[in-house]
């Protein structure tokens, strides 16, 4: 699979659950350093894609879910914790479950402020807004840190400005994205390469430099 920097690859596959496929015969390969946009209606498989390429290479992706999937009684920093819980010992975990040590408080310090959480970091998670709490869930996928982030609608609750600056912020930790999007324009501006899907099928696949606005817009067209 690596041959030619090829991180994801479907040849004529179909996805889905159980006997009934989403996505049908699906032929896709995705390189390292692509930033890939995932855009079409609602229930055409962009989830289903999605999953399935963090099956394929789970430990090398950072996964930030449509679901913020937060624990509510825990703050803000141990949620953003917990993006790297398998990577230290149970005893190092419950040491900053108590009390946070200085390593992960600077981290996820300085994520806080890039994140602008910095006033709710010690906050319970249930008493976020929606938008914050899908900050928080974008905190601990930047946390892992690893060089493949996959997004589904990683910005989605969030306003214009914050979901440019985060999606920048994205880009510049991650070598290869791949995002499930709504926004258009936010596809347009910060990935190369757009896949439109309609219907389980991907019907464009092109460089992000050659599409406009209008063209993509058909993706969302009922007929
Ligand atoms: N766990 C599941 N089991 C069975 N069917 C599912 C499951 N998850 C999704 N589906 C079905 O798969 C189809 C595609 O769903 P998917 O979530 O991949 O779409 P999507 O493009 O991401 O939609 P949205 O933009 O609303 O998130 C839908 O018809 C949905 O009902």
């Amino acid at each position: 699979m690596s041959a030619d920097n090829c991180l994801f690859q479907f040849q004529q596959q179909d996805l889905g659950y159980g006997a009934s496929p989403v996505l049908h015969e699906l032929t896709l390969k995705i390189h390292q350093g692509e930033r890939v946009a995932l855009l079409g209606k609602s229930g055409t498989g962009k989830s289903t894609l999605l999953r399935s390429m963090r099956e394929l290479r789970a430990s090398e992706v950072a996964w930030c879910p449509q679901q913020p999937g937060l624990v509510p009684v825990l703050s803000a920093f141990h949620n953003i914790y917990m993006g790297r819980l398998a990577r230290y010992s149970a005893w190092y975990n419950l040491a900053n479950l108590i009390r946070p040590q200085a390593r992960p408080r600077a981290e996820i310090g300085e994520l806080a402020d890039q994140l602008g959480l910095q006033d709710q970091l010690w906050q319970p998670a249930e008493r976020l807004s929606g938008g914050q709490q899908s900050r928080v869930s974008l905190g601990r996928a930047l946390y892992q840190q690893k060089t493949i982030f996959i997004g589904d609608e990683p910005v989605s609750a969030l306003d214009e400005r914050q979901a440019d600056a985060l999606l920048q912020l994205l880009c510049a930790r991650h070598q290869t994205l791949v995002l499930a999007l709504h926004n258009i324009e936010q596809a347009l501006t910060h990935c190369t390469r757009i896949i439109g899907l309609r219907a389980g099928r991907v019907v464009l696949d092109a460089p992000a430099q050659s599409l406009n606005a209008g063209e993509l817009s058909d993706l969302y067209q009922t007929t």
